[in-house]
């Protein structure tokens, strides 16, 4: 069961070109920069807009072929905006009870249900012009599940909210899966968001699909623009090994050789944990590090060296260095200087060394 698109079309000098088949499990994230496309794609699995002679398939049934277009609302799809449209004149259960009595399907979740998972039961009765900008996304979000979708659309659902709310909601969107099992296709150009969150990454440049897999796969490749930004930085899958209670430190397993403390998490022996480390985070030495305040050294292999391929990228100040730790990968930016400095060498044995403190809050329970 998937979600098959073969997509293709033109609007003025924007043309889209998709195919592929997306899980229909956990969330997959539809990335790329301002105007790759990512809304357009969004609406033509919606069924809000058509790309003619294309396909879309959603767990066998057919939402578009050569011959029929199924209209959104026959779909069964949840749709989240980046504006929540709420309805203004009726109050927050209001809104609520308007989707109840609107469901694709039986079965799904209930009015409590949703409300506790979203945290918004103490605003049920509060009038929509008196919520917060978080406070009107969750109830923009609670609204379509209560629809009971078969598949939630969700275009920059955290757009225009502060760092804290922000924060705050993508805790609340992590913990979704652990209660519905829901397909979720969320559209961000955030790295940060997509790294929380996503389970399956899409890749669009241009209208066009330049990558898609798994996020600790794609988060660590070179040759992607993920690599290039800003915030970039890789995915590893961890294991929680234990707590040092007295320092707050936790203790994530990455392999059978490596460890990492973080600061200290509410998690149990064994679980299973997503862990984001920043490639800014990360600092290069040929030898281990003594008496240094850095906790977190690992012994790793580089692996690629970003720009070493080609002339241009060469000549910007920085290079991103991919390590191998066990069988995952970190990135490490440095600047060009010291990677001449140390004579850096894909297959030479470093030591990655990552302060503690720059984990703080970037892990997620994987699902
Ligand atoms: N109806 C339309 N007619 C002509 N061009 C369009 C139409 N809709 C979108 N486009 C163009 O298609 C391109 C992709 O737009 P789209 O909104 O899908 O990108 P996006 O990746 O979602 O961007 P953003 O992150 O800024 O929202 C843009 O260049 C946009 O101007």
């Amino acid at each position: 069961m998937s979600l098959l698109l073969s997509l293709h079309t033109q609007r003025g000098d924007f043309q889209l070109n998709v195919d592929t088949a997306i899980p229909s499990t956990g969330i997959t994230a539809i990335c790329g920069p301002s105007g790759s496309g990512k809304t357009s794609l969004l609406r033509c699995i919606a069924g809000l807009d058509c790309a003619p002679g294309g396909m879309v398939q959603f767990a066998g049934d057919d939402w578009q072929t050569q011959k029929n277009f199924v209209r959104c609302e026959k779909r069964g799809v949840g749709l989240v905006f980046q504006d929540a449209q709420l309805f203004p004149h009726l109050s927050v259960v209001a809104n609520l009870r308007y989707a109840q009595k609107r469901q694709f399907r039986a079965a799904g979740p209930s009015l409590k249900e949703v409300c506790a998972w979203l945290q918004i039961t103490p605003l049920l009765n509060r009038s929509v012009d008196k919520l917060s900008g978080g406070e009107r996304k969750r109830i923009a979000i609670a609204r379509a599940l209560l629809r009971h979708p078969q598949l939630l659309l969700m275009d920059e659902p955290l757009s225009g909210l502060h760092d804290a709310a922000r924060d705050e909601m993508m805790d609340v969107l992590q913990s979704l899966p652990q209660h519905l099992s829901l397909p979720i296709i969320y559209v961000s150009h955030s790295f940060h968001e997509v790294s929380r969150l996503a389970d399956h990454v899409v890749l669009l440049e241009k209208g066009q699909l330049i990558a898609e897999g798994g996020l600790v796969e794609l988060s660590s490749r070179l040759d992607l623009p993920l690599s290039r930004q800003q915030d970039a930085g890789a995915v590893l899958n961890a294991t929680l090994f234990g707590h040092d209670n007295e320092y707050q430190l936790s203790t994530l397993q990455l392999s059978s050789k490596h460890q990492l403390s973080i600061n200290q998490i509410s998690a149990v022996s064994g679980q299973q944990l997503r862990l984001f480390v920043a490639a800014r985070d990360i600092s290069i030495s040929l030898e281990a590090p003594v008496q240094s305040s850095i906790l977190n050294i690992l012994s790793c292999t580089i692996d690629t060296i970003d720009g070493e391929a080609t002339q241009n990228t060469s000549m910007k100040p920085h290079v991103t260095v991919r390590l191998s730790v066990g069988e995952q990968y970190l990135l490490a930016r440095i600047t060009r200087k010291s990677r001449d400095r140390l004579n850096l060498k894909v297959g030479q044995q470093v030591f990655a060394q990552i302060k503690t403190v720059a984990l703080v809050n970037e892990y997620g329970v994987a699902s």
